[in-house]
Parts: structure tokens; C-alpha cells; sequence
């Protein structure tokens, strides 16, 4: 077995609890409230920006050419690619280049950019891999979970098309060959190090559509 395959294994439960989360079953039924998703696309956004610095600072510090140019073009996606993804959703749902710029990170969005943003500063290149690796992975099992049992027509089928892209699928299996590559090279501490962050950014990734889901903001 796989590095990856031992740590996707580990977030089994995670992994589920996000498959059943009522955000995902309501946009796949297309019948998810229109505010719930501004709320996601805007903090999407803003996390987007934050995600394209953590995969830039990857780049950088990758030992292969493979991993240079696997999270150098990464980070163009992230802006160029999910941006006009969210650009056309912003223009259908109601969302003003003024909405969006004056839109606060939430807690969860935060939380999981700062995150990001401390093992890219503080912590090993494996590590910062395992972590950038759900927002990769869990959103190409959730498109393909979705995608054979979404409504149509529904207004969030070019979401669900996107995250349910072959393309995707590719980009995902690379990133993972690149995280068992710096496993195999990795000691037992870095390895139990990438597991840990690879299962915290699987948590964020529940919240953040959590967040969404209940419009969150901050308590006080
Ligand atoms: C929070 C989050 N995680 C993952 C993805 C997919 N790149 C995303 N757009 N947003």
C-alpha cells in the first residue's frame, strides 16, 4: 500500500462525514439556498488566493523539477482557472467585485489558509505537500461522487463539472505521486508529520463547507 493510499484510508471517517454533509447533498440536488453558496464562492476566493501563495512556496522549495513545475502551474489554476469559475458565479448569483473585496475570511477559511501559511513558513516541504494534497483530492471524490447523481438542469452543474474533470483527476494523481515520492524519502517523524497535516487539512475542508453551509461568521 501507497503512502497516500495509507492516509487516505486514515481519513476514512472524514471523508464520509464530508460525502454526507448536507452542502454537497443539497448542491448535488441543485436545491442548496443561493446564499449558502455566495457565501462559499466569496470565502472560496479569498482562500483560492491564499491556497496559489502555499503552492507557489511549494515550488520553491520542491527538490524536483517534477514538483517545480507541478505547483508552479498549480498556482496559475488556482488564480487563472477556479478564478473564472468563480468570476461566472459571482455574475450569476448577485456577487459585486465590491461584495467580494469587502468579504472577511471566516474562521474556517482562515483557519485553514493560516494554516497552510504556517507549514509553508515553519515547517518541512513534506509536510506543506501532505497538507496542500485534500484540496486536491477530497474535492475530485467529491465531483465524482456528485456528478452520476446530480439534478439536471441545476445551477450548480459547472461546479460539479469542474471538480469532476478528468483533468482534475490527472492533476490530483500527480500531486500524489509527488507527496509518496517525499514519503519514500522521508523518515518515520516526517511521516507521521505529513500524515497529521494531511488529515488536518481534510478537517478544514469539512468546515469550510460547514461554514458555508450555516453562513458562518465570526462570534464576536
Ligand atoms: C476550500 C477549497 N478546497 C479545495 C478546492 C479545490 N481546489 C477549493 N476550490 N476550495
Amino acid at each position: 500500500m501507497s503512502f497516500c493510499d495509507e492516509i487516505w484510508q486514515d481519513v476514512e471517517p472524514l471523508r464520509r462525514s464530508i460525502l454526507a454533509h448536507p452542502f454537497l447533498a443539497e448542491l448535488a440536488a441543485g436545491t442548496l439556498p443561493p446564499e449558502s453558496f455566495r457565501h462559499y464562492i466569496v470565502q472560496d476566493s479569498l482562500y483560492l488566493a491564499e491556497y496559489s501563495r502555499a503552492l507557489a512556496l511549494a515550488a520553491a522549495r520542491a527538490p524536483t523539477a517534477a514538483g517545480r513545475l507541478e505547483f508552479s502551474d498549480g498556482a496559475k489554476v488556482a488564480v487563472q482557472v477556479e478564478e473564472a469559475l468563480h468570476q461566472a458565479f459571482f455574475a450569476s448569483f448577485g456577487v459585486t467585485a465590491q461584495m467580494a473585496a469587502n468579504s472577511e475570511a471566516t474562521p474556517a477559511c482562515l483557519g485553514y489558509t493560516s494554516y497552510l501559511s504556517a507549514l509553508a513558513a515553519t515547517r518541512s516541504y513534506e509536510e506543506l505537500i501532505a497538507a496542500i494534497l485534500p484540496c486536491f483530492w477530497v474535492y475530485w471524490e467529491v465531483g465524482c461522487a456528485i456528478k452520476p447523481r446530480a439534478a439536471a438542469p441545476n445551477p450548480y452543474s459547472a461546479w460539479i463539472d469542474t471538480y469532476a474533470a478528468p483533468s482534475f483527476g490527472e492533476a490530483t494523481a500527480r500531486v500524489r505521486a509527488l507527496v509518496d515520492e517525499a514519503a519514500s524519502n522521508a523518515g518515520t517523524g516526517t511521516r507521521r508529520a505529513m500524515a497529521d497535516a494531511f488529515r488536518i487539512a481534510t478537517r478544514f475542508e469539512w468546515m469550510f463547507w460547514d461554514s458555508a453551509y450555516h453562513r458562518a461568521t465570526w462570534p464576536i
